[in-house]
């Protein structure tokens, strides 16, 4: 977000990259260890949580309605919850920065209290919609004021004893899932979330995991979730796997620059969030999972990713959900393939911290790439594996994982490439340049 500076930044194309990266904590799966832990009774201890920005937003926030969190020198966050129904009233409004995570699914949390809080955040934020949030809270009861659209800065008086639905979701989103089953950990009776389309299953795993009374079974309409509330969650020891999300950068910028051969440690493969995988292979990439192992109840590997020559595929929608967050960097990668990429049902890039679509699109033709864009998607001529033009200055429009992705394909660019803000890298990947660095550094080392 936000409270950085704007932080401009250069990168020009770079030789093979080689050597360890580890990625960061899962951004998901660490606000839910935050929020989770916060409504336990007794201490949870987190490994490996993610430090950035957008979590810390989601501590500050639990901090705010009554939950001891601290963080050790060990780096171990220890977390004193207040048990499921008491979060105490903010007494400031709370401060979601850039994090579309950590409003709607504490929105989900006030929802089914007796308290009332403001939600504010920046100006990427406050464009994004929260209707999607507010229509099945307000069903359980909850009274929403918000700004004009749907949008923040908006107040939410909470209601207890809630209200339990059932809820079809109408748009795949984990978020609203995740916001509904937190609202329904404190209703009494059982609150469903029928997903035709599923989304990252993060809440669900970690909800039985903390001792919640969750089902979920396949019905013809799609996934049913059931939780029953009223629930006393019991601590627990949660070891945060790396972030697949962030580990994509990495995927693709050895997968598109000459030579390169690099380990990506510590990634984990839950199979909701493995689809940029699943779409790199199918373009030919050369990844390869080692030291396969399960961290915290979740599937962990190393992937091993050498350069490989890309070819242009038409992204099979079905993997969209579990790679929502990863087209970006993927039009990266169809920006070195042979042929035209297209990628389409992908209309909810549209919605994130800005809208992906047109963003990317902008972007990469400032850096001579070819692209048309559809509504619901781009689609990409690639160089067929030469570096791009490069040359331009683009905007990160407050969003993280566009700063990233065009500094991935600055990598392989003719002429280097200016990032107007960098400064939102904080929100998910606080140590993402410093790794491009240490592994520019490592080549060199090898090299000589
Ligand atoms: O539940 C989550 O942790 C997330 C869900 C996704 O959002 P949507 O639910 O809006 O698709 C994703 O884009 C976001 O980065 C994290
Ligand atoms: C969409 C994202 O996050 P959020 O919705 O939490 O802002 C993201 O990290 O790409």
């Amino acid at each position: 977000m936000s409270h950085l500076p704007p932080q401009t930044k250069t990168l020009g194309p770079c030789g093979p990259l080689r050597g360890t990266i580890t990625v960061p904590g899962d951004k998901s799966i660490s606000h839910r260890s935050l929020m989770l832990s916060a409504l336990a009774v007794g201490e949870s201890r987190v490994e490996g949580l993610l430090e950035g920005e957008d979590v810390l937003a989601t501590a500050a926030a639990m901090r705010a309605m009554g939950a001891e969190i601290q963080r050790g020198a060990d780096g171990i966050w220890r977390i004193h919850g207040v048990g499921v129904g008491g979060l105490r009233q903010p007494d400031t409004a709370l401060e979601m920065g850039n994090s579309g995570t950590s409003t709607r699914l504490l929105m989900g949390l006030v929802a089914s209290h007796a308290i009332t809080a403001t939600f504010t955040g920046d100006a990427s934020l406050s464009g994004r919609p929260m209707g999607r949030v507010i229509e099945p809270l307000s069903a359980m009861g909850a009274a929403i004021t918000a700004s004009l659209g749907g949008r923040l800065p908006l107040m939410l008086r909470g209601l207890c004893p809630a209200v339990p639905i059932t809820y079809t979701l109408p748009v795949a989103s984990a978020q609203v899932k995740s916001a509904i089953l937190l609202a329904g950990l404190n209703t009494p009776g059982i609150t469903t979330v029928i997903e035709p389309v599923a989304t990252r299953d993060h809440s669900e795993r970690m909800l039985a995991g903390f001792g919640a009374d969750l089902s979920v079974e396949q019905g013809p309409e799609g996934r049913i979730i059931q939780i029953r509330g009223e629930a006393e969650l019991r601590p627990q020891q949660i070891v945060v796997p790396g972030d697949p999300s962030s580990a994509a950068f990495w995927l693709v910028a050895a997968s598109v620059v000459p030579d390169s051969d690099i380990l990506v440690a510590n990634v984990g493969l839950n199979p909701t969030r493995t689809g940029v995988i699943a779409a790199l292979r199918l373009m030919g990439a050369d990844i390869t999972e080692e030291n396969a192992r399960v961290v915290g109840g979740e599937p962990v590997a190393d992937l091993r990713v050498r350069h490989a020559t890309l070819r242009a595929i038409e992204v099979p929608t079905e993997l969209t959900p579990s790679m929502i967050d990863e087209y970006p960097v993927l039009f990266v990668a169809a920006a070195f393939a042979e042929g035209r990429t297209v990628a389409r049902g992908a209309h909810e890039l549209r919605v994130k911290e800005s809208d992906r679509i047109a963003a990317m699109r902008a972007a990469l033709e400032l850096c001579g790439v070819v692209c048309e864009e559809f509504e619901d998607g781009l689609a990409i001529t690639g160089t067929g594996g030469a570096p791009i033009a490069g040359g331009a200055t683009i905007a990160s429009l407050l969003d993280h994982r566009i700063a990233m992705s065009l500094s991935v394909a600055a990598l392989h660019a003719r002429r280097p490439i200016t990032i107007d803000d960098a400064a939102p890298v904080a929100t998910s990947y606080p140590g993402f340049y410093a790794s491009l660095d240490r592994l520019a550094a490592d080549t060199a080392e090898q090299a000589a």
